[in-house]
């Protein structure tokens, strides 16, 4: 899936071929005045920060490159190691394709002319240095906000844009899409490569943003993506379990996303806004360092910024917002108890940069949502259906928490797992549907490389009430039961995929979306029964 996606992308870190056009010798004269000031290896690359090299560190470069497949003549090829594979395996592809440079943890015994090779400790970390020098340091020309935390990065950010956009535009990156200020394309990464930030960040920055909201996750912390990067504000939303296949423990995953507010990324963020309803966001207030400004949110009475009189509904919320200068009641409508938690990570991340909270009072409720968020589904059907990206336990238990307090009726759940993720989360995720759900549909999320009979099997060790569960592979078909079986007053939850119009297999991408799915087969059953 994300080679497909990047495949169609355009390659935002080598330069664009030119169409060809007639040139004025003034014109021809300028351009060839720009060939020979082509940057060179040594414009980003300082001696004392490399072990060896062979070859001149002269030479001019094209663009910078980490995978092979990608590499375009001239470029600087940065042969990272990897968990599956290692970079230094493509070296010979990449020349091949007309590197000119490499940058490598080991030098080759013998070596072309025409490559440079520079050997350092650290590819990966080198990688970042240098595309953040290579893109004139966009993050110092704006204020960046990393939001970081295991759920609600996606809608804090869009939250966040939607506050601060003004005269000048709000960049984004996430999971949905990336807002580049002049054009948004699709996203491929949550958090991506180093790379690719930098170059982003840079078309941002020539487009006129002056800040940029952007999702940090944990892969993209611990595989410094984010190296360097200058952060105006780093927020943390919360911590619950997921990625324990990369982490291993909670305490590790922990570990790495403190580091966003440590400085152990290589640069403190001037603010760090926290949420102290989360237990490792009390731990964490702890961790930052003197001089970074810190502000706490949450409905704990403690907390800076906070809510108070909530009310939840199933079609909006209500409460008191209570900062230090003031309060007033907001109304949104964004549902569920932990929006108010993505409401306030919003408001007091504004607040800690010298916004005042009572100028978002419109913005607050204007604010509709985010694609695949609890995204309500309405196809003339007489209950209620709502696709939503819960797809970790602690996710699933607030979204059904929420809906079975609200639905008279009966409360249906189709859920899966993904494959090539999180093996121990997927019990846990049985048993959140089982409390809350009175007739789960079991199907297929992404399966990726794994069987999806492996991921059945792991999601099967947390059955309780089996005849509450039905499996069924096919994850139309699922909807479909579901839908067959939803009666007036009930609720149809479809968990884990949201925003994605998409179904991962092993060697397939099949085009699918919840929503439109749901749409089409309340469609087709509508004219059934005419
Ligand atoms: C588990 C994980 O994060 N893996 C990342 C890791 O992959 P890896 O170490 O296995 O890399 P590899 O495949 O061994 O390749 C090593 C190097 O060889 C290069 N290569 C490889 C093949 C080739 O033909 N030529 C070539 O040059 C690769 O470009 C790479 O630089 O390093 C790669 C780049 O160096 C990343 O692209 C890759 O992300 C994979 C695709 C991925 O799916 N990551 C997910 C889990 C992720 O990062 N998700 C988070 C969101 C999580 C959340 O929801 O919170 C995200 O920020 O998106
Ligand atoms: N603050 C929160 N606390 C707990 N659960 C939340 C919170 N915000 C959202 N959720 C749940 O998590 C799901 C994902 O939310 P969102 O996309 O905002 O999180 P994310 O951190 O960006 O996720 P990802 O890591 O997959 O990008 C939502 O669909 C909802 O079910
Ligand atoms: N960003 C999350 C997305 C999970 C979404 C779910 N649909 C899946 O494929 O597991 C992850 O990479 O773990
Ligand atoms: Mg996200």
């Amino acid at each position: 899936m994300i080679g497909y996606l990047t495949q169609n992308y355009p390659l935002i870190h080598t330069f664009a071929p030119r169409s060809p056009v007639r040139r004025t010798r003034q014109e021809s004269l300028t351009r060839n005045r720009v060939i020979k000031m082509a940057p060179k290896l040594s414009d980003f690359i300082q001696p004392e920060e490399i072990i060896a090299a062979k070859g001149s560190l002269d030479r001019p470069i094209s663009g910078l490159v980490m995978d092979s497949r990608r590499v375009a003549p001239g470029n600087l090829f940065f042969a990272l190691p990897g968990l599956r594979a290692d970079g230094g395996y493509y070296i010979d592809e990449a020349i091949n394709r007309g590197a000119v440079a490499i940058v490598t943890q080991k030098l080759p015994l013998t070596a072309p002319a025409k490559v440079t090779f520079i050997q350092v400790a650290d590819p990966r970390a080198m990688l970042a240095r240098v595309a953040q020098r290579y893109y004139k340091f966009p993050d110092r020309e704006m204020n960046v906000i990393g939001v970081t935390g295991t759920n609600g990065k996606t809608t804090v950010t869009h939250l966040l844009q939607h506050l601060l956009n003004g005269e000048q535009r709000v960049g984004l990156l996430g999971t949905i899409s990336y807002d580049l200020g002049a054009r948004t394309v699709p996203s491929f990464r949550t958090t991506p490569e180093s790379l690719d930030i930098y170059g982003l960040l840079a078309q941002m920055r020539d487009h006129g943003c002056r800040q940029a909201v952007m999702e940090v996750s944990s892969h993209g912390i611990d595989q410094q993506r984010v190296l360097g990067l200058q952060f105006g504000a780093a927020v943390f939303t919360n911590l619950t379990r997921d990625h324990l296949d990369y982490h291993k423990d909670l305490e590790t995953y922990f570990a790495v996303k403190m580091r966003l507010f440590t400085g152990a990324t290589g640069s403190r963020p001037k603010l760090a806004v926290v949420n102290i309803d989360d237990p490792y966001g009390e731990r964490l207030t702890a961790a930052i360092p003197d001089g970074v400004m810190t502000v706490t949110y949450g409905e704990n009475p403690r907390a800076l910024v906070r809510a108070e009189a909530v009310t939840l509904g199933f079609k909006d919320t209500t409460f008191r917002l209570v900062w230090p200068q003031g309060e007033m009641l907001v109304n949104s409508p964004l549902i569920g108890r932990y929006n108010v938690s993505n409401l306030l990570a919003a408001v007091a991340t504004a607040w800690g940069l010298g916004r005042d909270p009572a100028a978002f009072l419109a913005r607050l409720r204007s604010f509709k949502g985010v694609p695949g968020r609890m995204e309500r589904i309405e196809a003339g059907q007489a209950f209620n259906v709502l696709v939503d990206y819960a797809h970790t336990d602690d996710a699933l238990r607030n979204a059904l928490g929420m809906l079975r307090a609200i639905t008279p009726g009966r409360l249906l759940v189709v859920f899966g797992c993904g494959g090539n993720r999180d093996r121990s989360k997927r019990p846990l995720m049985t048993k959140a549907v089982q409390e809350f759900a009175d007739f789960t549909f079991a199907t297929a999320d992404n399966p990726r490389s794994e069987s999806l009979a492996q991921i059945f099997a792991d999601m099967q060790t947390g059955v309780t009430a089996p005849e509450k569960i039905t499996w069924i592979e096919d994850r139309r078909r699922a909807i479909s039961l579901a839908l067959d079986v939803a009666k007036p007053g009930d609720c149809l939850l479809i968990a884990g995929k949201g925003h994605e119009t998409y179904q991962e297999f092993v060697d397939t991408v099949v085009p699918f979306d919840d929503r439109h799915v749901v749409r089409e087969l309340i469609g087709i059953k509508a004219l059934k029964s005419e």
